[in-house]
């Protein structure tokens, strides 16, 4: 009987054994990627780490670079977006309820489901490599397991799992869609609730979240040009001026995005912030003078904001309540000494009321609209972290209001579409003492050449239609 070989590793490959054919048997390679993966999707677990952060710097550690590197990105990314429906189809293949499989298995078998129903790997690699790296991390009986289970997923593709597992969309449509898109049901009520419409849109919303995105890049106004970004190997963005997509390399390889004169921003969140930026405000004696950030951390919009409010001879306050975030917004905006960063509470203003021409309330959220940058997080989500999240979001929108100069704008920003998280909150806030004297803007006018803007006045930007982030903006104009 042959042993697992590791997939590209074939005993007979050109270099491998120079001709001499070596009879004994050669243990495979360790699988360098499928480790780190493993590595990565036990950290999520173990640690409530985000793949994201964690990633890059395993691969650096374990100095994984080209194809390995890539292999482990795809796998980390893939399993974790499409956890929901490997479970689905596992939850068929194993002897017992899914939940009591050890997590450290499960996450195994979830790897190797992910290689066999949504990559090009042929099988036998799919399944070889993977009981190869469960005899390494789970020892040789779980690894037989292992096997034995991966045969059964192995016996149909993902259609036809799907077919199998999913309930009938004409019998329950959200079960039907957590399933075949991998994501909570009750996400998939909350999105479907806020998208409106039938089956299409929202099937394609789901699937453009299982798409990792873009990297996009910002050319900040009078730091850096388009021409730039482009000479460094980016092209056109779709819908803002200041947009450059980069279709393959680390952004941290460009000078500009290393300087600070650009940086990686989400489309969505760089037209929101220059919706804010282009918002007609009642003239004042001697213009414009002051902007507000009230929750700034990272930096990415109070970046861009700042590089516009240098133009314009403004001064950007960038307030944060956490203090490694406020450092990475100095990071942002500290190169003009005209712009402040405070570590504060936002709802405790320490600043005169009433004096800023422009606010940004761009406040914490589910994160429901970014689904597709941070593969574990629809999973780590609960309903009840919307309710939670209310008062605060609520509180600071009414801080933003108090801060503005009559005649000047708010913009209260969402990387979430929940509507109990943007329109909710608006409406609330207009219905109370800080909401008197405000009027809602039409955004949509400040979206030049932007398509599917909806009704207004308020504007919601989707994965799917847009392409970026699904990012809500409604902006607040005060009246006296
Ligand atoms: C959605 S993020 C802001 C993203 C940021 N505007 C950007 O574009 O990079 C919300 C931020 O608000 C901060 N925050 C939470 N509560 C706050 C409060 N009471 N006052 C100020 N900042 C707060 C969080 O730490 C987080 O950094």
């Amino acid at each position: 009987m042959t042993r697992p070989v590791t997939p590209g590793r074939s005993p007979r490959s050109p270099g491998g054994s120079g001709g001499k054919a070596s009879r004994t048997y050669r243990r495979p390679k360790p699988d360098a990627a499928r480790r780190a993966a493993f590595d990565v999707l036990r950290a999520v677990d173990e640690r409530d780490a985000y793949a994201n952060l964690v990633l890059p710097g395993l691969l650096r550690d374990r100095r994984m670079t080209g194809r390995d590197a890539a292999l482990a990105t795809e796998l980390v990314h893939g399993t974790l977006r499409r956890q929901g429906t490997y479970d689905a189809i596992l939850d068929r293949c194993v002897d017992r309820p899914i939940g009591e499989v050890d997590p450290p298995v499960l996450d195994v078998l979830c790897l190797g489901a992910h290689q066999l129903l949504s990559t090009r790997i042929p099988t036998h690699a799919a399944v070889s490599a993977t009981v190869e790296l469960a005899r390494g991390v789970l020892g040789d009986g779980r690894a037989k397991f292992v096997n034995a289970v991966l045969r059964k997923v192995s016996a149909r593709d993902l259609g036809e799992w799907l077919d199998e597992v999913a309930p009938p969309y004409d019998e329950d449509a959200e079960g039907h869609l957590s399933v075949v898109h991998s994501h909570p049901r009750w996400v998939v009520g909350a999105l479907w609730d806020a998208l409106g419409g039938g089956r299409e849109g929202i099937e394609a919303l789901l699937a453009a979240d299982n798409e990792p995105p873009a990297v996009t890049l910002v050319a900040r106004p009078g730091r850096s040009t388009l021409d730039e970004l482009y000479a460094a190997g980016a092209e056109p963005g779709r819908w803002s001026p200041l947009a450059a997509v980069l279709p393959e390399g680390d952004p941290g390889a460009i000078a500009a995005v290393r300087d600070g004169r650009a940086g990686v921003q989400d489309e969505g969140s760089q037209l929101v912030a220059q919706a804010l930026a282009e918002a007609p405000v009642a003239p004042v004696d001697g213009g414009e003078r002051r902007w507000l950030d009230l929750c700034a951390g990272p930096g990415g919009k109070a970046g861009l904001l700042a590089a516009i409010a240098t133009q314009r001879d403004v001064s950007l306050l960038a307030v944060e309540r956490r203090h490694h975030r406020a450092r990475l917004v100095r990071n942002a905006i500290g190169w003009n000494t005209n712009h402040q960063v405070v570590t504060a509470d936002g709802t405790q203003p320490a600043w005169e009321p009433g004096v800023f021409d422009r606010v940004i309330a761009d406040v914490p959220c589910s994160g429901l609209g970014a689904l597709r940058r941070r593969p574990e997080s629809r999973w780590r989500r609960r309903p009840e972290d919307i309710a939670e999240l209310g008062p605060l979001q609520r509180q600071l929108l009414g801080t933003a209001l108090g801060a503005v100069r009559p005649g000047g704008v708010v913009a209260y920003v969402t990387c979430s579409p929940h509507k109990a998280e943007t329109r909710a909150v608006v409406d609330d806030v207009l219905a109370t003492e800080a909401g008197e004297g405000f009027e809602l803007v039409d955004a949509r006018e400040l979206f030049p050449g932007v398509t599917d803007l909806g009704a207004g006045p308020d504007v919601q930007l989707w994965p799917h239609l847009h392409g970026t982030d699904a990012m809500y903006l409604a902006l607040l104009r005060r009246t006296v």
